[in-house]
């Protein structure tokens, strides 16, 4: 096996071949039907880019759900094939013994002989050509066939690993923590757990090599040591397995390289050296191991000049600094002691509508101004929404000149839902006029966006309004966006705050809480300090709805002012 696997290595890019089957089975059963069908009805509406939405994640345990049951059936049929090959065997030994064992007056037996030929020219023939392997095979190969359209794909892989990168990134956390299941920073040099999960889980070696490649494959080898090297430590103590993708030599191999690229030559040297014991004729590495001698030899290592390797930005974020600073210190808003104009109280806003149950009113910035209503939304009516959403979700895009685009900076999928799709949308509309007096029928707000997040998911410091005249935000030909009203439809775990980059704070998850901005100015610009993000969810599926009020519609509850303070 690792022989075929080094064989297919090239010096640069190291491919792993894959067995692919090409044949094709009908398939026959009700059972099969069923699945069928409901591959068509996943496939056909929210299923792809599973890394994309933690919804598709829990549609994916469906799928293996079916596969386990496949694996069982063979597991089973082999079984009972391989019963039915010992039952032979031990008949077949018997008889023979009894031949071999006793006088030739047993063979004279014409009975004895008779059974002795048959078995030479029939059962062995049977036994040894039998298909039953192959059709148990099939009928495996058959099921997991069926549900190929369903599983995940290599990007769903590429974009899982990345998201557990981005965890790793934006926590500070380190790798050697997240592979035995835990999720900690160093602080004063102590390992500080941030979150304790409920369910631990840890990574395989197996595991580790795989993250390890998504970034090495990107050339990203900041992070694709770290994981190597988690690999190698795992791979060294334990046995391969007919699942996994790589070996202790391919780990080695991969680290090795990362570390030449990044100039160390001389541990890139030694991790050679130790795959050579394993691999001693691998001719590659030996030419390798006689490079790096060379490079060593005209360049020796100078003793304590550490290398320091920069983290990769792929999405050139300015304000990273700030912003994972605010996502880590979740909740991070200003204390409301400090400052009078913070407080919280119960807000009718002079409708008759609240007064029997006014709002949970809680100010958490004034400039911009941004509030927090407590218990907007009702346990039942945010189940309700999240459900509504389920056939329409598909991956978020962002404004992209005077296009929509996927970007990697928002991971996550979406849907619009109108009033028509359920009463309590509706609900959310009158709610939303009631405590803010704002006119949200169409075309003065866009529908309800529904949003949940996927694996490391999350929304880097974006605004929500149009900051360029060609954006298609302004589609609907009613302004800008003026106000967002962001619902929290699910509590989280672990991470996935709400961060104001500019105004320096963060909001946590609120279940059923409404977050509430002007995107705009009075005088209609935009308010720069609203620059904010969504961010990556460390445990936890979170879901928010985006109800985006636009300019037009408001001029009585929003007049104008030629104040750019206000
Ligand atoms: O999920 C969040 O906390 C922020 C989401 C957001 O800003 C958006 O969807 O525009
Ligand atoms: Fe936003």
């Amino acid at each position: 096996m690792c022989c075929v696997k080094s064989c297919c290595a090239s010096w640069r890019r190291f491919s792993i071949c894959k067995i692919k089957s090409t044949s094709f089975i009908r398939m026959t059963s009700c059972f099969n039907l069923f699945v069928f069908l409901y591959l068509i009805h996943i496939s056909d509406k929210s299923f792809g880019e599973v890394f994309t939405s933690m919804m598709s994640v829990n549609q994916a345990v469906f799928a293996e759900t079916q596969l386990i049951d496949h694996l069982r059936i063979y597991i089973e049929r082999e079984t009972q094939r391989l019963h039915d090959i010992k039952r032979f065997f031990s008949r077949v030994t018997a008889q023979h013994g009894g031949i071999c064992n006793e006088s030739s007056a047993t063979i004279a037996n014409p009975l004895v002989a008779f059974k002795l030929v048959k078995r030479l020219q029939s059962e062995w023939l049977n036994v040894v050509y039998s298909s039953e392997a192959e059709e148990n095979l099939q009928a495996l190969r058959e099921g997991y066939r069926m549900m190929e359209g369903s599983l995940p794909k290599l990007e769903d892989l590429q974009g899982a690993a990345q998201g557990l990168m981005r965890l790793q990134d934006v926590y500070d956390l380190r790798v050697e923590g997240l592979v035995r299941g835990h999720f900690q920073q160093i602080t004063n040099g102590n390992a500080v757990d941030i979150y304790k999960p409920s369910v631990s889980d840890t990574l395989s070696g197996d595991d580790c090599f795989l993250v390890g490649k998504v970034a090495y494959d990107l050339e990203d080898y900041y992070h694709s040591m770290q994981w190597f090297e988690e690999a190698v430590r795992l791979f060294r103590g334990t046995e391969w397995s007919p699942e996994n993708e790589g070996t202790l030599e391919d780990a080695l191999d991969h680290l090795a390289f990362s570390h030449f690229k990044t100039g160390n030559i001389s541990y890139a040297l030694r991790l050679s050296q130790e795959l050579l014991l394993h691999d001693p004729i691998n001719s590659r590495i030996l030419l390798n191991v006689e490079k790096y001698e060379k490079l060593l030899v005209k360049s020796p290592p100078v003793i304590g000049h550490g290398l320091v390797l920069k983290r990769p930005d792929t999405t050139y974020l300015r304000t990273r600094d700030v912003y994972e600073k605010l996502c880590q210190t979740k909740g991070s808003q200003p204390t409301h002691y400090q400052n009078p104009k913070l407080f919280c109280d119960y807000f009718t806003n002079g409708n008759p509508g609240l007064l029997l149950q006014p709002m949970k009113r809680e100010v958490i910035s004034q400039q911009p101004y941004v509030v927090l209503y407590h218990d907007f939304i009702t346990h039942a009516e945010a189940k309700s929404i999240r459900d509504s959403a389920v056939p329409g979700l598909r991956r978020s895009v962002v404004a992209s000149g005077v296009n929509q685009a996927t970007a990697e900076y928002r991971i996550s999928k979406s849907a619009w839902l109108k009033e028509s799709v359920h009463a309590v949308v509706g609900k959310m509309d009158q709610r939303i006029t009631m405590v803010s007096g704002l006119n949200v029928h169409s075309p003065y707000a866009e529908f309800l966006q529904v949003v949940n997040y996927g694996i490391g998911g999350h929304y880097e410091p974006h605004f929500d309004h149009a900051t360029s005249d060609s954006s298609p935000l302004y589609r609907l030909k009613t302004g800008n966006r003026v106000a967002t009203f962001m619902i929290y439809l699910s509590s989280v775990e672990a991470g996935g705050c709400t961060a104001f980059i500019y105004a320096n704070f963060s909001v946590p998850v609120v279940e059923n809480a409404a977050l509430f901005w002007w995107n705009l100015h009075r005088n209609g610009r935009g308010d720069g300090d609203t620059l904010h993000a969504g961010c990556p969810v460390i445990v936890g599926d979170k879901w928010v709805a985006n109800k985006w009020v636009h300019e037009y519609g408001q001029e009585f509850q929003r007049p104008c002012s030629l104040n750019p303070e206000e």
